[in-house]
């Protein structure tokens, strides 16, 4: 088994909107962290939600650790730590009181570990957690996610609201968790560059549907935005062309094969940014 968590063709439709979770598949390789990048309203929070459960997906199925995923299964939960942007902790505890909760709830609760993360974070024990900014609420569910020795984190937007300072500590911890063999993460974020810092793998999403999946190092090493006219176009092979965007009089193409572009047609350099709004904006072959 090569990957700890495996999403095959999951689709969801809501009822009363347009948007639709189409056929998406991916994994989270064991001792990976994996970027799930999109626009708003792409659809990362309805596949994290179809993925926990806590959205009733339509089609497809989920596996962790191979075993089809079962949200009422109590290994299940305790297994996956989850950070959600409007995650609502009780607030009239303070973290000392939180701590006893979840002692309470997790079978594996590790209350050094907690603690060890509070001080880590700067979080103050006694205060009651209503009257916690955002950025401290948000660091106190990725405390209470790492505290209950669960193996898969799934962390839609953990960093927004953090300051930089904040967000870098917080990286270092996620880099520290995902570097474990046993242990994966699916972190989305609209802050690209904190993707490019920590994640292994990249899943670039729009409209419901994955445009892009690819390791961090293959796409640095072998992808290339080219910048090219109208007539250089048809000197690229179509099947390395991944998208293509007008950029005034040139052209602006992601190809998945640098060793293959014409030497003469200019390479720009390039961000995950980059790539992810071109793929965003771009006409797809
Ligand atoms: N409960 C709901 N009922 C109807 N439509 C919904 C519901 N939740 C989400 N949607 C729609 O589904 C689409 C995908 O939303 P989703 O929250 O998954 O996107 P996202 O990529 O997480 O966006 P963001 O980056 O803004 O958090 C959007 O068009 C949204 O309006």
């Amino acid at each position: 088994m090569s990957a700890i968590l495996e999403v095959d063709k999951l689709s969801k439709r809501y009822a009363d909107s347009e948007f639709a979770l189409q056929d998406v598949s991916f994994s989270i390789p064991y001792g990976s962290i994996v970027g799930f990048i999109g626009e708003n309203g792409a659809g990362k929070s309805t596949t994290m939600g179809s993925i926990l459960g806590t959205l009733h997906k339509d089609d497809g199925s989920v596996h962790l650790f191979g075993e089809e995923m079962d949200p009422d299964k109590r290994n299940m939960k305790e297994n996956i730590g989850v950070v959600f942007d409007d995650m609502k902790l009780p607030g009239e505890l303070t973290i000392v009181k939180l701590g006893n909760v979840f002692n309470n709830i997790y079978r594996q609760w590790n209350q050094e570990t907690f603690n060890h993360y509070i001080d880590l974070f700067s979080l103050p024990h006694k205060k009651k957690i209503s009257g916690f900014s955002r950025g401290m609420a948000m660091k106190l569910s990725v405390a209470v996610a790492l505290s209950h020795n669960a193996k898969v984190l799934i962390l839609d937007e953990a960093t927004a609201g953090l300051d930089p300072s904040g967000r870098d500590e917080l990286l270092e911890v996620l880099r520290a968790f995902g570097k474990d063999r046993e242990r994966g993460i699916l972190l989305s974020s609209h802050i690209t560059s904190d993707i490019e810092k920590i994640a292994d793998d990249l899943i670039f999403i729009k409209g419901g549907k994955i445009l892009l999946n690819v390791q961090k190092k293959i796409l640095m090493k072998h992808y290339a935005i080219l910048q090219c006219e109208q007539s250089e176009l048809k000197q690229i092979d179509p099947s390395f062309i991944i998208t293509h965007k007008s950029n005034g009089d040139m052209i602006d193409v992601l190809v998945s094969n640098r060793e293959q572009a014409p030497s003469e047609i200019k390479k720009k350099d390039f961000s995950i940014d980059d790539i992810s709004l071109l793929l965003m904006r771009g006409e797809h072959t």
